[in-house]
C-alpha cells in the first residue's frame, strides 16, 4: 500500500453504483513515430506480452526494435486513422455508450460503464477513477476478447489488481474471462455473414482469421488456440456449412519464433494456388475493427491473394457497433452481475449520515490525516 492515498471517505447512506470496465488491448495516440514507440515501448515491456528474460529482452526492444518499427508501423496507422482517431478507440467508444444507454434502460440501480486500454489511453487507472468517483461498490470487469489468452485478459486482470493494491477500500469484483461459445456472440458472428451474403454471393471459402500468440505458450497451457478454433466451428455449424468450405488461420505474427499455425497469409497463398478464386475473409477475435484488420487483413492479405491468382477478397468487418453485438455484451453483463442487488437497500438516509459523520469527526479528533 502507498502510503497517502485516500480513497473517498465512506458515506453510510449513499446508493452504491454498478460499474462496468470495458477493457480493449490500446493503440497509440496519433498515427506518428513518437506516439507510436510510446505506445509499442509500454505494450511489449509487459511480460505476459513477451516472455523473454528481461536484460535480453530490453536490449533488444530498446536497442532494435523501437528504432526501426515505429516509423513503418505509423504508416499503417495513418493509412487507417480517421477524423475520430483510431479506429480500435473510436468503436470502443461507441461500444462503451451505447452499452451505457442499453444498461441505464435495463437496470434498476445506478450502472456505469467506463472504458479502459490496456496500454495507451483511455488509461485503466483513469477508467477506474472515473468509477470509483461514481460510487461504484460492485465491478465487473468485460475484456473486450472473446477467447481467453494470457497476452491479453490475464493482463488487463494484472493491471487492475496493480491499481487496486493502493485502494483502501475495494469495490466487489468480478471478471468475465472469454465468451468465445456464448450463443449470442456465434449468433451475432453468424448473422454478420449471412448479412453479406445476402449483399453478394458467398466466396468458394471462409476464412475465419484470428491474431496469433507464440505457440511455446499454447504449448505451456494458454487455452486460446482451442478457443479460436471452437468458436469458429460454431459458426461454421450455425451456418451449415460443409467442413471443406471453411479453415481457421492465425495473422499478425512477431518475432522469429514460430506462432500457432496455419498462418493466414500462408493459407490465402495456397489456397489461390490451388485454384480457389473467392474466398470471404472474418475475423471474429476482435470485437473492433483495428490496425489488425483494417490494415493487414483488409487490404495487405487482399494484395497478396489476388496477386497469387485469387479474383475477388471480402473482408467482412468486426462486430463493432452492431446491435447484436451490443446485445451480447449487454447479456454478458446482465448474467455476470446477476445476484448483486440492482437497488440499495433501504437506509435510513439521514441516521445514517449522522452516525457516518460522528464516526469520522471522532477519528479526525484523534488525529488528521496527512
Ligand atoms: C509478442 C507480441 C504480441 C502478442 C503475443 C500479441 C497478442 C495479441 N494481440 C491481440 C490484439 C491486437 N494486437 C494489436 C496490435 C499489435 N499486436 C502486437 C504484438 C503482439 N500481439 C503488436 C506489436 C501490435 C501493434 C502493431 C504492430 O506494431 O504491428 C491490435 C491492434 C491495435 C490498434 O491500435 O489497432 C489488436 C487489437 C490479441 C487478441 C492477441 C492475442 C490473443
Ligand atoms: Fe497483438
Ligand atoms: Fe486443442
Amino acid at each position: 500500500m502507498s502510503a497517502g492515498v485516500r480513497d473517498p471517505g465512506y458515506r453510510h447512506g449513499r446508493l452504491p453504483a454498478t460499474g462496468v470496465l470495458l477493457v480493449n488491448l490500446g493503440t497509440p495516440d496519433a498515427p506518428t513515430a513518437a506516439a507510436v514507440r510510446r505506445y509499442l515501448a509500454e505494450f511489449l515491456w509487459d511480460r505476459r506480452v513477451v516472455e523473454l528474460a528481461r536484460p535480453l529482452w530490453w536490449l533488444i526492444l530498446h536497442g532494435v526494435i523501437l528504432r526501426v518499427r515505429p516509423a513503418r508501423v505509423a504508416r499503417n496507422y495513418a493509412a487507417v486513422w480517421t477524423d475520430d482517431g483510431s479506429p480500435l478507440l473510436s468503436i470502443s467508444r461507441q461500444q462503451a455508450a451505447l452499452l451505457q444507454e442499453r444498461l441505464a434502460q435495463r437496470c434498476p440501480g445506478p450502472v456505469k460503464v467506463a472504458l479502459g486500454m490496456r496500454y495507451g489511453n483511455p488509461s485503466i487507472p483513469a477508467a477506474l477513477d472515473e468509477l470509483r468517483a461514481a460510487g461504484v461498490e460492485r465491478l465487473l470487469v468485460l475484456p473486450l476478447y472473446p477467447q481467453y489468452s494470457a497476452t491479453t485478459t490475464a493482463t488487463t486482470v494484472d493491471r487492475i489488481a496493480e491499481v487496486m493494491r493502493n485502494w483502501r477500500w475495494l469495490p466487489e469484483l468480478r471478471f468475465i474471462t472469454h465468451y468465445h461459445d456464448d450463443p449470442a456472440y456465434i449468433e451475432a458472428l453468424a448473422a454478420s455473414l449471412r448479412a453479406a451474403w445476402e449483399q453478394r454471393t458467398p466466396g468458394e471459402r471462409l476464412l475465419f482469421s484470428f491474431h496469433g500468440i507464440p505457440e511455446r505458450y499454447h504449448r505451456r497451457g494458454d487455452p486460446y488456440p482451442c478457443q479460436c478454433r471452437k468458436s469458429a466451428r460454431l459458426v461454421a455449424e450455425r451456418l451449415g456449412l460443409p467442413d471443406d468450405a471453411w479453415a481457421v488461420a492465425f495473422q499478425s505474427r512477431f518475432g522469429r519464433d514460430p506462432w500457432v499455425k496455419p498462418y493466414t497469409d500462408a493459407t490465402l497463398r495456397e489456397w489461390a494456388r490451388a485454384g480457389v478464386k473467392r474466398v470471404d475473409v472474418v475475423s471474429p477475435g476482435f470485437a473492433a475493427d483495428c490496425l489488425e484488420t483494417l490494415e493487414e487483413l483488409a487490404v495487405e492479405n487482399r494484395d497478396l491473394f489476388l496477386g497469387a491468382g485469387g479474383e475477388e477478397y471480402s473482408y467482412i468487418r468486426a462486430l463493432n457497433d452492431d446491435p447484436l453485438h451490443i446485445d451480447l455484451l449487454e447479456s454478458l453483463v446482465l448474467r455476470h452481475a446477476s445476484g448483486w442487488p440492482e437497488t440499495a437497500p433501504a437506509w435510513d438516509a439521514a441516521t445514517a449520515d449522522a452516525e457516518c459523520d460522528a464516526s469520522r469527526e471522532r477519528a479526525l479528533a484523534a488525529g488528521a490525516p496527512d
